[in-house]
C-alpha cells in the first residue's frame, strides 16, 4: 500500500539532509520540497508502488558535499550522480546497508578515501575520475558487469573478478597492478625489481611526515643522482643518434652508497604526486619520448606494476632561476582539469630540473594525424577539438584564479589520455622559459595582471584556431566543417579585440558540434 502519511515519509529526512549540503543555494534542486518525494515533481526521483525511492538520477546537476545521506535509502536500486562536485567519502556499502542497489554511478566528482563496497548483487560500479585512494581489496562484487575506477589515486593489486575488465577500467591511477595491467611482481626476483616493487607498496601507505622524512633522506643522495643523470644523459644522447627510441636503466648504484652523498634540493609534490619518490624515479627504466624546445621528455616506468610517468628534463639554459621558477611550477602544479595533462611533481636541484607529468598512453594529436595519413574521422576530430578548447578555456579563464595563456599550443602538445580524451600539455612552460629571475617574474606578473585577457586573445586563440582549422580540414559533414573553419577564421583576425575569447570559442563550437549539453 502506498504510504499516505505525508509528515512521516520514510525517505524524506535522508533526501532533505542530502539537499541541504548538495544544494546550499537552492538553485539545483528547487523541486525538492513538500512532504512526499514520491508524489510531487521531485527532480530525478523514481519510487516503487510502496512509495519508497528506488532511483535517483542527478547527473550534471552542480551538486556539492557528501553523498552519504542518499546511501541511507534502503530501497535504492539506482544512484547516478555523475559530473557533479560531490566530495567526502563513500561510506562502506554492504548488503546490510544497501541490499537493493544495482547501479552506482559516481564518475566525475571529487570523492576521496577508500573504496569499500561489498555488494554481491551490484551490476554497475562507476567511480572513475574521483580521488579515491587505497587498494581494491575491499571491493567484492560477484555479479558486476560494468566496472570503472580509472583516474583515481588507487594502488595495489587488481584481484578476482575485476581482472576480467579491460585496462581502461583502471587507467590513470597511482599504482594499480596485476591483470589486466602489468603484473605486480616480476617473475625473476632480481634486486632492482624487488626494490622498486617495495618502493611503490610502501609509498601507498606513507603519510605526510614520512614523505617529508624521505625527502630529507633524498636530499642526501642528490649528488650521486646528479652523476647518474649525467651518465644517463650522455648515454641517452649517444643512443638517440643510433635509434630514435632507446631504453636504459637509471639504476647504477646501491642505496647505501647513495646515502653517503651530501647534497641539497629535492622533490616538490603536487596533488596526486605525493607518493612519488625521487630515488624510485631515478631508478626507473626509461625511454626517450622526444626532444622539445625545453629539453628531453622520457617515459619512466616507476615500478614493476607499470605506473608510467612522463619526465621532462629541462635544459639548463632554457629556464628561469630561483623564485620565479618555483612560483611558475607551483602555479602549473595546482591546475587540474580533464583536458589538461597534470603535473604531479617537480625535482629541483642546482643544475637539474625534472618535471613529472601523467603519462599519456595514446600519443599526441600530431602522431595521431600523421599515423593515420590525416584521415581521422570527423567525430573524433570534433571530440579532440572540443577537449582542447575546454582545456585552453580553463587556462584562460578559471574563475578561481588569475587568467593565463598556454603560449605554445600545437599538435605535439595535444596528448591523448587512456580514455581517448584530448589533454593540453606543456602549459606554463613559456613562463619558465625565460632567462633570469626578472624575466620570469615580469612574465608572470604580465599574464596575471590586467592585460591578461588581452594576452589570452593575442596568444592561444591564434594558435588554438590553427589547430581548429587543421582538424576541420579532414573528412566529415561539410556544414559542420565549414562552421568550424569560420570559427577558425574569426580567430585569425589581426586586431586582438575582434578575436573571440576561448570561452566564446567553446560556446560556438558547442553549438556547431551539437555538444551543448555536455559542454555546459
Ligand atoms: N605526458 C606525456 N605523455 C606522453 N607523451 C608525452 C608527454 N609529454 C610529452 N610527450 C611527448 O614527448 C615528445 C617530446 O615532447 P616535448 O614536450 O619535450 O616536445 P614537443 O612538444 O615536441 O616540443 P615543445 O618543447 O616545443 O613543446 C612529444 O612527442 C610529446 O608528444
Amino acid at each position: 500500500m502506498p504510504q499516505h502519511n505525508h509528515h512521516h515519509h520514510q525517505d524524506l529526512s535522508s533526501l532533505l539532509a542530502f539537499k541541504a549540503s548538495a544544494d546550499p543555494l537552492g538553485s539545483a534542486l528547487p523541486t525538492w520540497s513538500g512532504p512526499n518525494p514520491c508524489s510531487g515533481p521531485w527532480l530525478g526521483l523514481k519510487c516503487d508502488q510502496f512509495d519508497r525511492v528506488t532511483n535517483i538520477n542527478l547527473d550534471g546537476s552542480s551538486l556539492t558535499g557528501p553523498i552519504a545521506p542518499l546511501l541511507q535509502l534502503k530501497h535504492l536500486k539506482l544512484l547516478s550522480l555523475q559530473r557533479n562536485s560531490l566530495s567526502g567519502r563513500l561510506p562502506p556499502l554492504s548488503n546490510l546497508s544497501n541490499p537493493s542497489l544495482r547501479i552506482l554511478s559516481l564518475s566525475h566528482n571529487v570523492l576521496d578515501g577508500p573504496i569499500n563496497v561489498s555488494l554481491p548483487n551490484l551490476l554497475v560500479l562507476r567511480l572513475d575520475r574521483n580521488r579515491f585512494s587505497g587498494g581494491l581489496d575491499s571491493v567484492r562484487l560477484d555479479r558486476v558487469l560494468d566496472f570503472n575506477v580509472s583516474e583515481n589515486r588507487l594502488s595495489g593489486a587488481i584481484l578476482g573478478r575485476l581482472t576480467g575488465f579491460p585496462p581502461s577500467s583502471f587507467f590513470g591511477n597511482l599504482a594499480l597492478c596485476g591483470s589486466p595491467l602489468p603484473s605486480c611482481l616480476s617473475s625473476s626476483v632480481n634486486d632492482s625489481a624487488s626494490t622498486s616493487t617495495t618502493c611503490i607498496k610502501t609509498l601507498a601507505k606513507l603519510g605526510v611526515t614520512s614523505v617529508l622524512y624521505i625527502v630529507a633522506i633524498d636530499a642526501m643522495v642528490i649528488t650521486l643522482v646528479l652523476a647518474v643523470i649525467l651518465v644517463v644523459y650522455a648515454c641517452v644522447k649517444r643512443r638517440m643518434k643510433r635509434k630514435a627510441m632507446s631504453r636504459y636503466s637509471m639504476m647504477s648504484k646501491n642505496r647505501s652508497e647513495e646515502r653517503d652523498q651530501e647534497v641539497g634540493g629535492g622533490l616538490t609534490a603536487f596533488e596526486g604526486g605525493e607518493n612519488l619518490r625521487i630515488d624510485c624515479l631515478l631508478k626507473a627504466s626509461a625511454e626517450v619520448l622526444g626532444k622539445g624546445t625545453m629539453g628531453i621528455t622520457y617515459k619512466a616506468i616507476i615500478d614493476e606494476g607499470g605506473l608510467a610517468v612522463a619526465v621532462k628534463r629541462l635544459t639548463t639554459s632554457r629556464y628561469s632561476n630561483g623564485k620565479a621558477f618555483d612560483r611558475c611550477v607551483r602555479l602549473i602544479g595546482r591546475v587540474r582539469h580533464e583536458h589538461i595533462v597534470s603535473l604531479r611533481a617537480c625535482y629541483r636541484n642546482d643544475g637539474e630540473r625534472l618535471l613529472v607529468y601523467d603519462y599519456m598512453p595514446n600519443g599526441s594529436l600530431q602522431t595521431l594525424l600523421h599515423n593515420n595519413g590525416y584521415a581521422m574521422d570527423w567525430m573524433r576530430r570534433k571530440e579532440i577539438l572540443m577537449g582542447v578548447a575546454e582545456g585552453l578555456e580553463h587556462i584562460h579563464a578559471n574563475p578561481s584564479r588569475e587568467p593565463h595563456v598556454h603560449g605554445n599550443i600545437k599538435p605535439s602538445n595535444i596528448l591523448i589520455d587512456g580514455q581517448g580524451n584530448a589533454r593540453v600539455s606543456d602549459w606554463g612552460l613559456t613562463l619558465i622559459a625565460h632567462n633570469g629571475f626578472d624575466d620570469g617574474e615580469r612574465e608572470l606578473a604580465r599574464v596575471q595582471g590586467a592585460g591578461a585577457r588581452e594576452r589570452a586573445e593575442e596568444g592561444d586563440e591564434g594558435d588554438g584556431c590553427v589547430v581548429t582549422e587543421k582538424a576541420a580540414g579532414g573528412m566529415g559533414r561539410e556544414a559542420e566543417a565549414m562552421a568550424m573553419v569560420k570559427i577558425g577564421m574569426m580567430c585569425t583576425k589581426e586586431a586582438a579585440g575582434e578575436r573571440p575569447t576561448m570561452r566564446q570559442v567553446v560556446g560556438m563550437m558547442s553549438e556547431v558540434l551539437e555538444f551543448a549539453g555536455e559542454a555546459a
